[in-house]
């Protein structure tokens, strides 16, 4: 049979970017050797490196090369040598944005599993986090990180108060298919799985909220009655998500709650460096680690290479449909950390120092273990 042949657009980005990257890579040539498949690799710039390549977080060569790519292969963006106190000088952040709404990927899934091998290394107690298996499903493209935004001199405001009439504004707008399309996609993979799904909004002081429960509703009683739904209010979320995490399975929420919620979810599992994911729409998906460029550690060659390795493990199944081996990266981590290997944020004190693993020899670890 002929061999397949996949192209991933590999964005490496900043900070720790290319550090874990080189380690995604490695397990994906790993997979590809022990399944006949070709996944051919290619390099692009984004976030801060754009910036210093070529001025633009997101340059239109890289839009281009991720849409005619097979997938895209994500690490990180932003650091403190971009940080500009001038409102118009472009940020890395930009860049990511620009590539998930340049791909319409409004669905962004973060699976939250804990590995019974690192129940020490999470804040919560044993018996709190015990089973917690829950996948947060957030809304990708729209909310505030989309809307209207400015910032200018109101000079009715100027000296009033003791300010100096500064004014800005971000406003926070949804559209009833937005909401309609994200629900969807959160009663379907909650039938895959078991069969809940909490709907989290901010209902008692959100405009967007309310709509946004009534449509969740709607959708649910149409199309999925079977599913169980639950409704919680985004603070009371924060909370249960510390008190009870065993007791959700899908949680399905607008884009900056979930990404508030799924750092916080993330916590539970022990490290950000846990935290895979998936962000799909219609065409190209993109992975990519929950985490950001952790600019305290990058260079160090200690990252966590590990939700970067999962996250290219959730491209096999959702962009390749190559559940089977998926299925090897996941049981590859699993027995990583069950046989006591650890990168240093999720070691603990009863790991023994030849256990703590730098970033490259982790991914060499899995790629042994696979
Ligand atoms: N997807 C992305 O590209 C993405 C996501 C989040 C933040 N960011 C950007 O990253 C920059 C830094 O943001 P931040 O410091 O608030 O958040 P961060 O996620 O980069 O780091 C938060 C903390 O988690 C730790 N951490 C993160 N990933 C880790 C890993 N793989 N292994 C071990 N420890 C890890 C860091 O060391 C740090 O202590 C900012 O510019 C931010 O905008 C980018
Ligand atoms: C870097 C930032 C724009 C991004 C987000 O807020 O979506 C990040 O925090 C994430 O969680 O992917
Ligand atoms: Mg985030």
């Amino acid at each position: 049979m002929a061999k397949a042949t996949y192209h991933v657009c590999t964005l490496p980005g900043d900070g720790i970017g290319p550090e874990i990257m080189a380690e995604g890579k490695k397990v994906l040539a790993a997979v590809g050797e022990k399944a006949n498949v070709d996944f051919v690799c290619e390099d692009h710039l984004i976030g801060g490196a754009a910036i210093d390549a070529c001025g633009s977080p997101l340059p239109d060569e890289t839009l281009n090369a991720a849409k005619a790519s097979d997938a895209v292969l994500l690490a990180s963006v932003g650091g403190p040598k971009w940080d500009s106190t001038d409102p118009n000088a472009p940020r890395p952040e930009q860049g990511l944005l620009g590539i998930r709404k340049g791909l319409g990927l409004y669905t962004n899934l973060r699976p939250v599993k804990i590995y019974d091998a690192l129940a020490g290394a999470s804040t919560l107690r044993p018996e709190v986090i015990k089973g917690v298996d829950l996948v947060i499903v957030r809304e990708l493209t729209g909310g505030l990180y989309f809307g209207r935004r400015e910032r200018f001199y109101d000079e009715e405001g100027a000296g009033a108060n003791g300010g100096r009439g500064q004014r800005a504004y971000d406003t926070m707008e949804y559209r009833e298919y937005e909401v309609e399309r994200i629900a969807r996609k959160a009663f379907e993979a909650a039938r895959k799985r078991r069969n809940k799904v909490t709907s989290v909004d901010k209902r008692n002081v959100l405009e967007t909220s309310r709509m946004w429960r009534e449509v969740v509703h709607r959708v649910h009683d149409e199309e999925f009655p079977e599913v169980e739904l639950e409704d919680l209010l985004v603070d009371n979320t924060a909370m249960q998500l510390i008190n009870r995490p065993a007791d959700f399975d899908v949680i399905v929420t607008e884009n900056m709650f979930g990404d508030i919620l799924s750092d916080e979810a993330a916590q539970i599992t022990g490290s950000l460096g846990m935290l895979a994911s998936a962000s799909l729409g219609d065409g190209v998906s993109l992975f990519e680690p929950s985490a950001g460029s952790a600019p305290d550690i990058a260079g160090k060659g200690i990252a966590n290479p590990l939700a970067q390795i999962l996250s290219a493990g959730m491209m096999l199944t959702y962009a390749f449909d190559m559940t089977e081996e998926a299925g090897w990266v996941e049981s590859a981590v699993e027995r990583v950390l069950d046989d006591g290997w650890r990168t240093r944020d999720i070691a603990d004190d009863a790991t023994p120092t030849d256990h703590v693993l730098g970033t490259a020899a982790m991914g060499d670890k899995v790629v042994e273990y696979l």
